[in-house]
């Protein structure tokens, strides 16, 4: 038996299941990760969340990141606010650095339950997304169905953004996961679907990498504001509307992506690791 502190956290209805594994090593095979993200057989997470200890000078805590299909992501914007909230609680103050395998991220709380974190840099270049050939990622060689064009940008994770004049016409089970797969993209990647609704505002839905539709993409909506405002539409700061609500997001001159949202906790306790991903039966 392996009694594991356990918590069900959500970021805009992006879901998350945090593992506590500071004091004791937790090492999930691809399979297990897919059975507890199973939402009938399991307990159910777009991302799971292992929280380690950090590993660089000044950061609070490591944060290892999967997608519901057992693969590592790099970077998750909506989990990251969770994390900060939790590791402010414990830590009994409003700012803390959150590490993970993209780098050092810097959160503060700025009230209202709302927590501001520093994303990173925004990387544009090819190779950074990363694609599979030379190209301008601001207009990437890519088409399918109604959608075509994509912004590439990689804010610890990879996305591409397609412009579209009405997000909800757009048929994200059938076209996402195409898209995640196609050939140009060879580690996958994130796929946004973005309208622009004023100077300041967009309309984002998205097909995540390894966990298709999710309610939420807190690295999404920085990615989709940057492409935004690299092709002119908007400016470098503005509000991102995603299914389950609203980020703030600002470019800033620096190069850096700055996320502002809220986070929730629904459950805290604690599980019976082998029993949920071995199965009884
Ligand atoms: N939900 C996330 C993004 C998760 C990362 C992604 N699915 C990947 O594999 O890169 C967010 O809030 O950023």
């Amino acid at each position: 038996m392996t009694i594991v502190p356990f918590l069900k956290m959500h970021g805009l209805g992006n879901d998350f299941v945090v593992l506590d594994a500071r004091k004791q090593k937790l090492d999930l095979t691809v399979k297990q990760r897919q059975r507890l993200a199973d939402r009938h057989m399991g307990v159910g997470f777009d991302q799971m969340v292992t929280l380690e200890n950090p590993v660089s000078a000044g950061a609070d805590v490591f944060m290892r990141l999967h997608n519901a299909d057992g693969s590592e992501a790099r970077a998750c914007g909506n989990a990251t606010r969770c994390i900060a909230a939790r590791i402010m609680g414990e830590k009994g103050h409003g700012n803390v650095v959150i590490e993970t395998v993209s780098g050092l991220l810097a959160a503060e709380a700025i009230g209202n339950g709302h927590i501001a974190v520093d994303m990173g840099p925004a990387h544009l270049d090819w190779q950074d997304i990363p694609v599979a050939a030379a190209c301008d990622t601001l207009h990437m060689p890519v088409a399918l169905g109604p959608v075509s064009d994509p912004v590439g940008v990689n804010v610890g994770s990879s996305h591409a953004v397609f412009f579209v004049d009405d997000v909800n016409a757009i048929d994200l089970p059938l076209i996402g996961p195409q898209l995640e797969n196609h050939s140009f993209f060879p580690n996958r990647a994130n796929i946004e679907f973005a309208q622009i609704i004023g100077p300041d505002r967009i309309r984002m839905r998205v097909w995540e990498r390894g966990a298709g539709i999710t309610l939420a993409c807190g690295s999404g909506a920085c990615g989709t504001l940057v492409a935004a405002a690299r092709r002119g539409l908007t400016s470098r700061k503005g509000e991102v509307i995603v299914d389950g609500g609203t980020l703030t997001i600002e470019w800033l001159e620096n190069g850096h992506v700055r996320m502002t949202g809220p986070w929730t906790l629904s459950y805290e306790g604690q599980i019976d690791l082998d029993a949920l991903v071995n199965g009884h039966g």
